[in-house]
């Protein structure tokens, strides 16, 4: 039979599923647990307003992020199982990430260790090695899309400004912080722009900061396009964690570390669990 797309391959509806607590608020509307009543599996059900999707204009996107997450299978990107809507609502049927939002963690303990950080930047680039392999780049990577598992595994959610590489796009995205200079000067951009995002996440989840945040848009358009990168004194970093993040945020995006070799780089190899989970 033609290849139908996964998302939509079996026609789901509200009444397959016990809707349970309310897990936060995305952006377009609220997250809830639900569980398939057939299966008795568990997920997350993304309810979204389609009135909200139309005044923000995003239903392209929101129609790329499920074609492209939907055929995405990696440990540490976030299942997109299929979607449904009604009148009023789009329902995204998601993964459950057990252990809630990396953000918030990373806001209670204020910054990670050296091994928890390199545990955490060594999975999400095998995440972004296998989105590359599929040309898909995420071009959104920060704490806020991140979720952790059950066994403190991360994943990867959110592929709403991701692209196929086949048809780029040159829409600005959201937060700044995260921008390499080619994305904030919006010139053309390929996959290497989640490498400078490893480096600024890698960089936050040591200092508890990204490396360029300033109280003005504009001082922060400024410190990205001179890559203004300075390591505070405080906490206490090893060389060998600066070194990496040093040849990440390169402003050329062809002389940025290569994923394969970011897993290579002797602070991941010497710092990063090999199961990909931080066990404290
Ligand atoms: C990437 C994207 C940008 N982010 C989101 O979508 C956010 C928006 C709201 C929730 C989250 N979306 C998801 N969250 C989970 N799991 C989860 C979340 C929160 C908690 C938690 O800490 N509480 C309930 C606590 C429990 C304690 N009380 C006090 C506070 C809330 C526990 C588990 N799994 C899948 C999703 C997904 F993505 F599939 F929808």
């Amino acid at each position: 039979p033609e290849a139908s797309s996964e998302a939509d391959k079996k026609r789901w509806m509200l009444n397959d599923f016990d809707i349970g607590k309310p897990l936060g608020r995305g952006k377009f509307g609220h997250v809830y647990l639900a569980r398939e009543k057939r299966s008795n599996h568990i997920v997350a059900l993304k309810v979204l307003f389609k009135s909200q999707l139309k005044q923000s204009q995003v239903e392209h996107q929101l129609r790329r992020e499920v074609e492209i997450q939907s055929h995405l299978r990696h440990p540490n990107i976030l299942r997109l199982y299929g979607y449904f809507y009604d009148q009023k609502r789009v329902y995204l049927i998601l993964e459950y990430a057990a252990k809630g939002e990396l953000y918030k963690e990373l806001q209670k303990c204020k910054y990670f260790s050296e091994r928890r950080a390199a545990t955490y930047v060594a999975s999400l680039a095998r995440a972004l090695i296998y989105c590359h392999g599929k040309h898909v780049i995420h071009r959104d990577i920060k704490p806020e899309n991140l979720l952790v598992g059950a066994q403190g595994e991360l994943k990867i959610a959110d592929f709403g400004w991701s692209v196929h590489t086949f048809n780029r796009r040159r829409t600005m995205c959201g937060t700044l912080d995260y921008l390499p200079p080619e994305m904030v000067e919006s010139v053309e951009h390929d996959a290497s722009v989640d490498i400078w995002s490893l480096g600024i996440l890698c960089f936050e989840f040591l200092y508890g900061m990204p490396p360029f945040e300033a109280k003005e848009h504009s001082d922060t358009y400024r410190r990205i396009v001179q890559v203004d990168l300075k390591f505070p004194a405080k906490p206490i970093v090893s060389s060998a964690a600066k070194d990496l993040i040093s040849q990440m945020l390169v402003k050329d995006s062809s002389q940025r570390l290569p994923l394969k070799k970011v897993l290579e780089h002797p602070w991941i190899v010497q710092n990063a669990d090999p199961s990909g989970v931080y066990k404290g």
